[in-house]
């Protein structure tokens, strides 16, 4: 078992991929694109699970499962919906030895499934708002190169679809559940992200307006979705007709209602953000996991442990070490206790870092006799004591420190990294130095497509990253926090454009 072998500013897919093999995150099947996630990474799936259901419960929404298999007929009941998309559906086309009369589409995502139902379960203004939420797994026969955790042809989210009565109360649900994924990402994952709102060229066509939180890859300079909040409007409600009789309607006896369709909300958070947080987090020594989603926090290992030791020594040392685990343990830290025999300090330490475990303690004679034990983060350099008396309190309050130390530090390399460019000059040379850009902008979908083509090329003697100079900028999201307000007469940032700029947009290249 070594160490990585590829630096992570050499080949990042090569690092990356011995990165999460080695901390035993995912194995490869003989299916390409489709990944088994081996208990490490699940656990992390689940601290996601729980803290995002604790949050959505409190707003009164409920865990529920449909079908993993569409008809075609409903799957066709949102014509433009589905047009973009049919290259991704994967379908089913025999059971056993006989063919299927009509094949049968592995869900690709669940509003077609779900809404057919909605359209029966909402009757009335008292059946709203409706708030029901999936944890499963969809696919996507994805053409594009599968890159594990990020973009894979199954993967695991969890799919909320919510119905209201008002545009308003739809809309104050998506920026709720867009702060919560914020806060997924942020407090557990240590990972930053900005909110925004997606431009009408790259949000879901069946969406009224999409909200989306963008992450950043510093590795290699580019943008990720890191989720999405969509208010749907009601143009799913007219294709499946879910009406209710307006309430407000003041009716003669007898007079029917008038039939009002609702206003709908989807929100998806996916596996990807695994990968996310691998990419941003993880070093030359493997996986670096944030202490809030670590299923082992700590972990002690014994030193100065030789051939001389004596036995009696050696008893009191792990009894001491037992004493250790006892403490920490009722003091809600998770560790472990690397007792292996034949196994080396640093073979341990190797194998324990390429896990990530966030803190490791060193307890050997010396410490005994100090009264301390020996502390390593995994996030920094360099080692400190903690005296055995103050454990209970100092390792729970280093692991938080570690945690904020993990975000600010992705924080710090977001922020210098996003920068905002006011001339076309300024674009391709800024981008291909690894950032995402603000610039002033029209919003006009045909001009984003031409800021993307016009952004391909390198830029004579600017050191580009291998891979990046095919792919162009594509927008982001605009910010919530726009950066300040667009001057009047300022010009959209494409020279070929010459419309006024509307709002400061994040462009840049992405996953
Ligand atoms: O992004 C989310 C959050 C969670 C629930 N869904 C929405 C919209 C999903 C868009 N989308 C995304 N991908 C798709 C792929 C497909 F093959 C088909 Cl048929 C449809 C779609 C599709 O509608
Ligand atoms: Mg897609």
């Amino acid at each position: 078992l070594i160490g990585i072998t590829e630096p992570k500013d050499g080949d990042l897919s090569e690092w990356y991929q011995q990165v999460i093999l080695k901390g035993d995150m995912l194995e490869f099947t003989d299916i390409p694109g489709c990944y088994i996630y081996q208990p490490a990474s699940y656990r992390i799936w689940e601290f996601i699970q729980d803290f995002f259901n604790e949050r959505i419960r409190k707003m009164g929404v409920k865990n529920c499962y449909f079908p993993l298999f569409i008809s075609e007929a409903n799957l066709q009941r949102e014509k433009d919906h589905i047009e973009g998309f049919a290259a991704e559906v994967a379908w089913v086309t025999e059971g056993g030895k006989s063919k299927l009369e009509k094949r049968l589409a592995v869900r690709p995502t669940s509003e077609t499934a779900m809404y057919s139902f909605y359209s029966k379960r909402i009757r009335s203004h008292r059946d709203l708002p409706l708030k029901m939420n999936q944890w499963n797994n969809v696919v996507r026969w994805e053409f594009k190169h599968a890159v594990p955790f990020l973009r894979s042809r199954e993967f695991l989210w969890q799919e909320g679809h919510t119905a209201h009565l008002t545009e308003e109360e739809a809309g104050k649900e998506v920026m709720e559940i867009l702060d919560h994924y914020a806060s997924i990402y942020e407090d557990l994952l240590a990972v930053p992200v900005v909110k925004g709102q997606k431009t009408k060229n790259e949000q879901f066509p069946g969406a009224y307006y999409t909200k989306t939180i963008e992450g950043y890859i510093p590795a290699v300079g580019r943008g990720i979705q890191a989720a999405t909040s969509h208010c749907l409007g009601q143009h799913f409600a007219k294709m499946f007709d879910i009406t209710i009789e307006d309430p407000k309607q003041d009716v003669k006896e007898g007079e029917k209602r008038n039939k009002i369709h609702v206003w709908q909300n989807s929100w998806g958070f996916t596996t990807r953000s695994i990968g996310v947080m691998v990419l941003i987090h993880g070093d030359n020594k493997g996986l670096v996991i944030p202490p809030r989603v670590a299923e082992v926090q700590v972990v002690i290992v014994p030193v100065g442990v030789t051939a001389k030791t004596s036995a009696e020594a050696k008893e009191k040392l792990y009894n001491e070490i037992e004493g250790l685990r006892t403490v920490l343990e009722d003091a809600s830290v998770r560790v472990e206790t690397d007792m292996r025999e034949g196994y080396s300090p640093g073979y341990k330490f190797n194998d324990w870092e390429l896990k990530g475990v966030p803190l490791r303690l060193e307890f050997g004679p010396k410490d005994s006799q100090n009264g301390v034990v020996t502390t390593s983060r995994r996030d920094k350099d360099g080692k400190d004591t903690i005296p055995i008396p103050d454990v209970a309190k100092k390792v729970p309050e280093l692991l938080e420190t570690i945690q904020k130390d993990m975000f600010n530090k992705a924080a710090d390399e977001y922020a210098a990294h996003r920068k905002i460019v006011r001339q076309w000059s300024d674009f391709v040379p800024t981008l291909n130095d690894k950032n995402v850009l603000l610039v002033p902008h029209c919003l006009g979908g045909p001009c984003e497509d031409q800021i993307k083509d016009d952004s391909k090329g390198n830029i004579e003697g600017q050191e580009v990253d291998a891979r990046a100079p095919s792919m162009g900028a594509k927008s982001l999201c605009i910010p919530h926090d726009q950066p300040e307000p667009i001057a009047e007469g300022t010009k959209c940032i494409n020279p070929k454009c010459g419309q006024n700029a509307e709002k400061w947009v994040m462009f840049g290249r992405s996953y």
